[in-house]
C-alpha cells in the first residue's frame, strides 16, 4: 500500500501509477544514492526498480537499449570512441559492442551497487561489461566530463534515470556544455528524453539548451517501452557543429549489426525502418516542440 501511495506522488507523473504484480522479490538494498529493488514479475521477467521507478524489465529492455544506442551510432560513418553516462546495467554496452568500428568504450556510472546487482540478476545486460573495449569509471559524470580532454568522443550516450534523483543535474545546461566540449566536431549525443505525453516542458527546456549548445542538428525521437510511464520514451539526438549528420537516415546498414552475436543476444527491436520511424512525431508534439 505505502509504495503505491509513494508512487502516486512522484512529481514526474502526478496522480499516475503503473504497477506490476510482484511474484517474488529477488533483491532489496540501498546505496548511497538510491534504493535498489529486483523482482520477478508475472509476464515481464525480472524487473529493476530504483527509488520506486521501473528502470528495465527482461521483456522490453531491448527497445530502449537498442534505440538509445543505434539511433546515434548508425547515424555517423564509423564511430570509434564512445562514452556512456549512466547505463550501469550494461545493456547499452552490449549494444555498442555490436559496432565493429568502435575501438574504445568509456562508461561513467555513479552507483556501484547498480552494477553489482545487474551482474547478479541481469546477466544478458551486464554481458556488456565483458567487452575488452570497455573502461568503467565509477563516479559523478559531471566530474568525469570536466576532466575529459576536448574533442575526445565520436558519440556520447546519456542513459540516465529520471531527473529527480542522482540524475538531477544531467538535464542542466552546464552538463550539456561539458558534453559538447568532450565531443569531436560532428560528434553526436543521444540523451534519454522522457515522455512526449508527460514531459513537454522538460523536453522543451532540453531542446532550447541543445539548440544553443549543439550548432549541428537536434532532433527528438521516441519509441515504445510498455513498462515506462505512458508507455513511450524519447531520445534527444544532437550533433556538434562540424561534418553534417543526418539522423533521419541510418548510414550503418543493420545487416552489419545483426551478425554480431558476440553480445550474447540477437537484435530484437531496432532496424532501419524503426530508425526512420522514431523521428516521425504526432501533430501535437510537432506543435509543442517546433518553437524550441
Ligand atoms: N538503463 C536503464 C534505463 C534507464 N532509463 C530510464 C529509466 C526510468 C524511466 N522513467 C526513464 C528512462
Amino acid at each position: 500500500k505505502a509504495s503505491k501511495v509513494q508512487y502516486y506522488n512522484n512529481p514526474m507523473w502526478p496522480g499516475e501509477a503503473h504497477s506490476l504484480k510482484v511474484e517474488k522479490i529477488l533483491y532489496q538494498g540501498k546505496s548511497p544514492y538510491q534504493e535498489v529493488l529486483v523482482f520477478e514479475s508475472t509476464t515481464y521477467g525480472k524487473v529493476l526498480v530504483l527509488d520506486g521507478i521501473v528502470q528495465l524489465t527482461d521483456k522490453d529492455e531491448c527497445a530502449y537499449q537498442e534505440m538509445i544506442t543505434h539511433l546515434p551510432l548508425c547515424s555517423i560513418p564509423s564511430p570509434k570512441k564512445v562514452l556512456v553516462i549512466g547505463g550501469g546495467d550494461g545493456g547499452v554496452l552490449r549494444e555498442i559492442s555490436r559496432h565493429s568500428s568502435v575501438e574504445s568504450i568509456d562508461i561513467c556510472e555513479i552507483d556501484q551497487l547498480v552494477i553489482d546487482v545487474c551482474k547478479d540478476f541481469f546477466p544478458h545486460l551486464s554481458v556488456g561489461f565483458e567487452d575488452p573495449r570497455v573502461q568503467l569509471h565509477v563516479g559523478d559524470a559531471v566530474e568525469f566530463l570536466r576532466n575529459a580532454p576536448e574533442g575526445t568522443y565520436d558519440a556520447i550516450i546519456v542513459d540516465s534515470s529520471d531527473p529527480i534523483g542522482p540524475a538531477q543535474e544531467l538535464v542542466e545546461k552546464p552538463f550539456f556544455d561539458t558534453i559538447a566540449r568532450a565531443l569531436r566536431p560532428g560528434g553526436v549525443l543521444c540523451n534519454q528524453a522522457e515522455s512526449m505525453w508527460l514531459h513537454t516542458h522538460l523536453i522543451q527546456d532540453m531542446l532550447s539548451i541543445c539548440h544553443e549548445t549543439f550548432k549541428g542538428s537536434v532532433h527528438y525521437a521516441w519509441t515504445s517501452v510498455p513498462t515506462y510511464p505512458s508507455g513511450v520514451i524519447g531520445f534527444l539526438l544532437c550533433a556538434k557543429e562540424g561534418p553534417p549528420v543526418n539522423f533521419l537516415t541510418p548510414i550503418n546498414p543493420i545487416e552489419k549489426l545483426e551478425g554480431a552475436t558476440e553480445a550474447g543476444r540477437e537484435i530484437r527491436f531496432y532496424n532501419s525502418e524503426m530508425h526512420r520511424a522514431a523521428f516521425v512525431l504526432p501533430t501535437f508534439v510537432k506543435k509543442e516542440l517546433e518553437a524550441y
